[in-house]
């Protein structure tokens, strides 16, 4: 029996650890949901005024759990546009962001994201790096999955890069053509670089995209970490345990 697992609120089996950034580690997913926000009331004020149709705007929590949270950013762009019956051309990467396009407002949201970092820097749970570390201590590997292709930056900003063997971000996805969360492929990517079958390793997941990609990859565990009262609806997209803050692993064992 391992009891350092144990130890952390785990599966006895569990050998990784695999760790969502924004909402998990980092207190970003509000910056990265007030970005898209900004970003798509401009779009969509604009389309209704030439189109002569009422504004719906962008719902920061419920559009933002539902279509965007912890997928890449151009998945989180299309998923939200279908909702709402618009379908735009891809365009290229290097889209201006005026552009009428899935990377043009994907762009747009980068830069609107990028001021608030800029301004606001980037804050830890300090109960997430608390509980890093004990994860370290225990001798268990530890990985980063995060869409978001800003992941390295915000870990350097937090000054917590050092605590991660393997990252595996928004970046890879793009450049290794995996299928972005829900899809388990960058999950199991992070695993199968730590050497660890994902029967072996734990997700800790706040995005219910994140969590239904943990299930769909067969994880010994799937962590559910609720930051905004959605602890049932982690739970139906697959998470076996859910937690308000990591600490609480260490408390309950
Ligand atoms: O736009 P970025 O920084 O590449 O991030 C993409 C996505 O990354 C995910 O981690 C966030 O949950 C999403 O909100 C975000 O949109």
């Amino acid at each position: 029996m391992d009891l350092s697992a144990r130890k952390l609120g785990l599966p006895d089996r569990v050998r990784a650890c695999l760790f969502d950034l924004d909402g998990v580690l980092t207190r970003t997913a509000r910056l990265h949901a007030a970005a898209w926000k900004e970003m798509f009331d401009g779009f969509l004020s604009e389309r209704a005024t030439r189109t002569g149709t009422p504004l719906v705007p962008f719902d920061d929590v419920a559009d933002y759990a539902a279509y965007v949270d912890g997928k890449t950013r151009a998945d989180g762009t299309r998923s939200f546009l279908a909702s709402r019956g618009i379908h735009l051309p891809e365009g290229e990467p290097g889209d201006p962001p005026d552009a009428e396009t899935v990377n043009g407002l994907g762009n747009r949201k980068n830069e609107l994201m990028l001021s608030r970092l800029k301004k606001d820097g980037v804050e830890v749970f300090e109960g997430s790096v608390r509980y890093v570390r004990a994860v370290r201590d225990a001798g268990l590997r530890r990985a980063v999955v995060s869409s978001s292709a800003n992941c390295r930056d915000m870990l350097a900003g937090a000054g917590i890069e050092d605590l991660f063997e393997v990252g595996v971000d928004g970046a890879t996805v793009a450049r290794e053509h995996l299928a972005g969360k829900p899809a388990p492929d960058a999950y199991l990517a992070a695993a199968r670089a730590l050497g660890v079958p994902p029967d072996e390793a734990a997700v800790f997941e706040d995005a219910l995209a994140g969590v239904e990609a943990g299930r769909a990859g067969g994880f010994a565990c799937v962590v559910g970490v609720d930051r905004i009262g959605q602890a049932d609806a982690l739970r139906e997209h697959g998470a076996n345990v859910v937690v308000s803050d990591l600490a609480e692993l260490l408390e309950r064992s």
